[in-house]
C-alpha cells in the first residue's frame, strides 16, 4: 500500500470515530453512510466491480431509448473535455456504467480504475464516489482525489450530474473522469458547469422526445434567452394537464405549490404533479398556447406564476399534426421515402424501418444484422438517404475484402511518400472519404483484430491519422455497420472487441430472412418489373412459377431472388416466365399442388427443411463443392448459381477449407 493511501485510511478512521475533517459536508455525510450503513471497511482495498457482458446487456437494454436520446450529449461534451485527459461515463440510476467514451490507448489503466463500460459505482460497494454519492443525493457534485472512500480511487477526480426522467424519478448519471488533476478541487468546479450543463440537455431532450406529440412549453425568466436556453420545459396534454417536466420545472411547481398553501402543496409530491392543471400553477390555459409560439416577439410572450405572479417568457411548441390547437391523437409518423421503399406489408420491415426512421438523423452508430444477402446494405443505404447527410457520400468498406497488408492506407489513408510503392500523389482513405456521410462498415465481424483496435480509436475521437502525417485529421461521419455473424459469440471466441461492438451498436436493427417475410410477392413483382423481355415488354410470372418461389427457403435471400430472376428472364422465351425458365434447384422443389396456386407464406420450407444450397446435413460444404466444380472453379460464376455473393464464397471456401486453383480445387485439410 502506498504512503498516500495508508494517510487517507488514517483520515477516515479518524473521521469514523467523530474527528472534525476539512472535507465538504456532502463528502463527509457520505464517508458516515459508507460506515454506518453500507458497512464499508476504510481499510480494505476494493478492485472496481465490472459486471459481466450478459448482465451488462441487460442494464444497457433497459436503457437503450435514453441511452440514444442522450447520444449527442454525450458526444458533445465528451469533445469538449477529451483533450484534457477525461472520459465520459453514463450510468443508469443504480450506477452501473451503460456508456463510456475514453481514449482505447489508455484502455487498460481505465479499467483498471474502474472508468469503463459495465462498472458499477453504487456507493453501497464502491463507498464516495461522484456516481454514487450523486444517486444518493440527487446533486451534482465532484468528488475529488482523497474525497473517495476507498483507497484504490484516490488518483481519480470524478464530477457527476443527475439525469431525471420527465416525472422526476433519477434516470441516469452523467460523469466524467480522470486518472489524473491538479490537486487543489476548485480546477474541477469548471468541469462541473460543463457537465450540468448537459446533463440538463439531455434532459431536456428525452423530456421533448418523449412527449413529442403533446404540447411542449419552455419558460425562462429572461425574454433573450426562452427560446435558445430554457430554464424549465413542461409537457402539457390537449387537455391542459402536466404530463411530464425536467427537473428546472419540477422544482418550480413545487415552490410554487408550497407557496400557495397546504392544499395545493398536499400529495404533490413529483408523481402528484403530474395530472395537474397548467392553471394551477400559471397564469395560462391550454387555449393560451398557440399565442406564445416563435411568431410573436418573446418579449410580448409574458406568463406569470398563479401564487407569486412572478414573471417568466414563455415559448411553445405545438403538438406536429395539430397546429395551434389541441383536437385528435396524431397519425404514426410517416416512414421516409427510402426506407418505405423496402417492403410493402411486412411486420417485421414494418418495425425496423420504423426504429430506422427515429435514428436517421442521430449521431448513433447502427449495427444492421441478418443472412447474408438479406438487404442490410441496401438498408443501409435507405438510411442515409433518409437522411440530412444524403447530400454528402455513402461510402461502402468490404471489411472481410480488404487485404490485410492494404487495409490501414485503404481505409485510413497516407500522405506522398509514406511507403515504398506508395502513390505519388497520397490517398486520402476511405474513412476521409465518408467525411459528412455515411462509412458503411459491411461485415464488421470478419475485420481483423488489430484493426479493430484502430478503427476503435477513430471511432471514439472522430479524427483519423494517415500514414505518414504527425497530426490527425478530424472527420465527421455517420457509422453503419454490418454482419451476418453472432458478434456476441465472436466476442466470447475472442475475435472480436467487445468495445467496438458497444461502440458500433447504438442501436441493432435486425433484418428478417427473406423465407420468414411476408411480403415476397410484392418483392418479386418489384423485381421483374425492371426487367424485360428482348421486345423490351415486361416480364409476367405464371403460377406456377411464383408457387415455385414461395416454396423455396432463400438462403441467398433477396439476392438470391434477384439471380433467380436475372436467370428467369434470360432464359424465358416469351414474357411469361414459367417453371421450366427458374434455375434447376428451384424447379425441383415446387410441390406438386404448387400448379394450382401460390402457397401461403407460413408454409414455405425453411432451408433446413431442403435439400437445396448450403443447408443441408453436409453444412453447405457439398452443394459449395458442386456448385464450384459445376462452374469449372469459377468463384463469380459459382456465387451467381448459389445466389451469393463472392466475398460469401471466398470466406466459405476458406471455412470448408477449399483453395480454389487454376485447374480445380484442393483441400487443405
Ligand atoms: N428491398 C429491396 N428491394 C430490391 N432489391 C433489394 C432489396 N434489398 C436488397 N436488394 C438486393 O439484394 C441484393 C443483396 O442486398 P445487400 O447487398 O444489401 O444484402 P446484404 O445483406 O448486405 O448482403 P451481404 O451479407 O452478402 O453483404 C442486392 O443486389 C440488392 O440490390
Amino acid at each position: 500500500m502506498r504512503r498516500e493511501q495508508a494517510a487517507h485510511i488514517d483520515e477516515l478512521v479518524r473521521a469514523a470515530g467523530g474527528a472534525a475533517t476539512r472535507r465538504d459536508a456532502v463528502i463527509q455525510e457520505s464517508w458516515r453512510r459508507c460506515v454506518s450503513e453500507h458497512h464499508l471497511d476504510p481499510e480494505v482495498l476494493r478492485e472496481p466491480c465490472i459486471l459481466t457482458a450478459t448482465r451488462l446487456r441487460e442494464h444497457r437494454d433497459a436503457m437503450e431509448e435514453f441511452t440514444h436520446t442522450a447520444r449527442f450529449g454525450v458526444e458533445t461534451l465528451y469533445r469538449q473535455v477529451a483533450g484534457l485527459g477525461y472520459v465520459l461515463l453514463l450510468t443508469d440510476a443504480k450506477g452501473v456504467t451503460v456508456d463510456f467514451i475514453g481514449d482505447p490507448t489508455f484502455d487498460n489503466n481505465l479499467m483498471r480504475a474502474g472508468l469503463y463500460l459495465g462498472a458499477d459505482w453504487n456507493e453501497q460497494h464502491a463507498g464516495t464516489c461522484a456516481v454514487g454519492t450523486c444517486i444518493h443525493t440527487g446533486e451534482a457534485l465532484v468528488v475529488h482525489q482523497t474525497d473517495h472512500f476507498d483507497a484504490t480511487h484516490i488518483p481519480l477526480t470524478c464530477t457527476a450530474a443527475p439525469v431525471y426522467d420527465p416525472f422526476g424519478a433519477l434516470a441516469a448519471v452523467l460523469d466524467i473522469s480522470a486518472l489524473r488533476s491538479p490537486e487543489p478541487k476548485e480546477s474541477q468546479f469548471l468541469a462541473l458547469q460543463f457537465v450540468k450543463g448537459v446533463a440538463n440537455k439531455i434532459e431536456t431532450a428525452n423530456l421533448v422526445n418523449r412527449f413529442r406529440r403533446e404540447w411542449i412549453v419552455k419558460l425562462a425568466a429572461s425574454p433573450e434567452f426562452v427560446d435558445v436556453e430554457p430554464s424549465y420545459v413542461l409537457a402539457v396534454d390537449g387537455a391542459g394537464r402536466l404530463l411530464g417536466f425536467n427537473n428546472a420545472a419540477r422544482q418550480l411547481l413545487l415552490r410554487e405549490a408550497a407557496g400557495q398553501g397546504a392544499g395545493l402543496a398536499a400529495g404533490l409530491a413529483a408523481p402528484g404533479l403530474v395530472g395537474r392543471r397548467l392553471g394551477d400553477f400559471f397564469q395560462l390555459d391550454v387555449d393560451d398556447l398557440p399565442r406564445f409560439s416563435h411568431a410573436l416577439p418573446a418579449a410580448q410572450r409574458l406568463v406569470r406564476l398563479a401564487g407569486s405572479g412572478t414573471p417568466l417568457f414563455a415559448a411553445t411548441l405545438a403538438p406536429p399534426s395539430r397546429p395551434g390547437r389541441a383536437i385528435a391523437e396524431p397519425a404514426a409518423p410517416a416512414l421516409p421515402a427510402p426506407l418505405a421503399a423496402l417492403f410493402r406489408d411486412d411486420p417485421a420491415m414494418r418495425q425496423v424501418t420504423a426504429r430506422a426512421a427515429k435514428l436517421v438523423n442521430t449521431q448513433m452508430s447502427l449495427l444492421i444484422t441478418g443472412e447474408t444477402g438479406s438487404g442490410k446494405e441496401y438498408l443501409a443505404k435507405a438510411i442515409h438517404a433518409a437522411g440530412a447527410r444524403a447530400a454528402r457520400p455513402f461510402v461502402p468498406v468490404n471489411c472481410a475484402a480488404l487485404p490485410e497488408s492494404l487495409v490501414e492506407g485503404e481505409l485510413f489513408g497516407y500522405e506522398a511518400g509514406a511507403f515504398t510503392g506508395a502513390a505519388a500523389r497520397g490517398k486520402k482513405g476511405l474513412v476521409l472519404e465518408a467525411d459528412g456521410g455515411t462509412l458503411f462498415l459491411d461485415e464488421i465481424g470478419d475485420m481483423p483484430l488489430p484493426l479493430q483496435t484502430r478503427l476503435l480509436r477513430v471511432l471514439a475521437e472522430r479524427e483519423v491519422t494517415p500514414l505518414g502525417r504527425s497530426k490527425p485529421v478530424p472527420v465527421n461521419i455517420r457509422v453503419i455497420a454490418a454482419t451476418h455473424r453472432d458478434l456476441v459469440d465472436e466476442i466470447k471466441a475472442g475475435r472480436f472487441r467487445e468495445d467496438l461492438y458497444f461502440r458500433i451498436s447504438g442501436a441493432v436493427l435486425a433484418l428478417p430472412a427473406l423465407r420468414e417475410r411476408r411480403d415476397l410477392d410484392w418483392l418479386v413483382s418489384r423485381l421483374i418489373a425492371g426487367r424485360c423481355d428482348a421486345g423490351g415488354a415486361r416480364f409476367s410470372l405464371s403460377e406456377a412459377a411464383r408457387a415455385a418461389l414461395a416454396a423455396h427457403g432463400w438462403p441467398g435471400n433477396i439476392r438470391e431472388l434477384a439471380n433467380a430472376l436475372d436467370y428467369a428472364c434470360a432464359v424465358a422465351e416469351s414474357g411469361m416466365i414459367g417453371l421450366d425458365d427458374l434455375p434447376d434447384r428451384l424447379q425441383g422443389l415446387a410441390p406438386e399442388r404448387a400448379v394450382g396456386g401460390a402457397l401461403p407464406a407460413m408454409a414455405r420450407a425453411r432451408p433446413s427443411d431442403l435439400p437445396c444450397a448450403l443447408a443441408g446435413p453436409s453444412n453447405g460444404r457439398d452443394e459449395l463443392i458442386a456448385a464450384l466444380a459445376a462452374q469449372g472453379w469459377n468463384v463469380s460464376a459459382a456465387a451467381r448459381e448459389l445466389g451469393l455473393d463472392r466475398t460469401t464464397v471466398h470466406r466459405r471456401m476458406r471455412r470448408f477449407g477449399l483453395v480454389a486453383q487454376r485447374q480445380g480445387a484442393s483441400l487443405i485439410s
